[in-house]
């Protein structure tokens, strides 16, 4: 079992405002007392015991601290430091200042492709590190796709909320049946064997939403999707390619992070390529 520094957080950490919440927990602003340094605590109660419904096994924050403290990159977040105390851990990370991207990207007139193919290098950057270590984290979605700074000339991405990652061990066969409807893969769905594919069906917009889940669901495992010409009339035809390589069903068919780096709209073998 795992041992996480038994002070108590608050002797070095003042803790501040509620920055947000969720199946995660707690995240709040909290300022380092040695220092001045302002850091984001998130806050994980503990089942109490086997019979508990309420808080989270202890083995799955575990498992996201030993993940998380594996995974060193510019765009994931950094974890600092572990605090337990009877019933909660505190997980002490950078505090990522920009918010969301999907709130960033709402907010601006509109985005051009030169921008959206910025950040989304950023993201398979991080994305592609990730999977190099055989890490998944099975619950990538915009709003885990956050901002350093969003006033910066050129903002970092920072990948957030690794409460659902899983490191793949050689042979080993994983499933699961978590993630969000909108943006989860079919393999997912269909409870079958899983990879890192699994991570590659991220969009902004879901091409798969229904009225309801269940027709979102269906929408995915049918791989039913159109480029509605109400989103998709600016959109090139090597952006539709670049999406279309990524919507595939078969999750050994479809492309890969590391692929994805290299594919003409991301990297253009010359500048006549750009915005076809
Ligand atoms: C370690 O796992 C998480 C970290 C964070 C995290 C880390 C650093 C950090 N700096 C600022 C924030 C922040 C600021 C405002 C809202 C939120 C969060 O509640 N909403 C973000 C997306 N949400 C759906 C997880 C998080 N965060 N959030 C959020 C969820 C996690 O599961």
């Amino acid at each position: 079992m795992a041992v996480f520094k038994l002070d108590n957080v608050e002797d070095l950490y003042a803790i501040g405002n509620v920055l947000g919440s969720g199946h995660f927990g707690q995240v709040r602003e909290v300022r380092e007392r040695a220092t001045g340094v302002l850091w984001a605590g998130k806050f994980l109660k503990l089942k109490k015991g086997a019979g508990s419904r309420l808080g989270l096994e202890r083995k799955s924050v575990e498992k996201e601290v030993e993940i998380l403290q594996s995974l060193q990159h510019q765009n994931i977040m950094a974890l600092k430091d572990v605090f337990e105390s009877r019933a909660e851990l505190v997980l002490i990370i950078e505090l990522i200042k920009g918010g969301e991207l999907f709130d960033f990207i709402a907010e601006k007139e509109n985005l051009t492709e030169t921008e959206a193919i910025e950040f989304m290098k950023q993201i398979l950057e991080g994305v592609s590190y990730m999977h190099q270590k055989y890490v998944a984290h099975f619950d990538l979605k915009p709003e885990n796709i956050m901002l350093s700074d969003k006033h910066a000339p050129n903002p970092d991405i920072k990948i957030i909320d690794f409460g659902m990652a899983h490191r793949f061990i050689q042979g080993e066969e994983y499933k699961s049946l978590g993630g969000t409807p909108q943006y989860i893969a079919p393999e997912i769905i269909n409870y079958e064997p899983l990879s890192t594919a699994a991570d590659m069906c991220l969009s902004g917009l879901s091409p798969f939403q229904g009225e309801t889940d269940e027709e979102t669901l269906r929408n995915i495992v049918a791989m039913n999707y159109e480029f509605e010409p109400h989103y998709f009339s600016q959109t090139s035809n090597m952006a539709k390619d670049f999406i279309q390589k990524l919507l595939v069903k078969d999750q050994s068919e479809r492309i890969t992070a590391e692929e994805c780096l290299v594919h003409p709209w991301i990297k253009p073998l010359n500048r006549t390529q750009i915005a076809k």
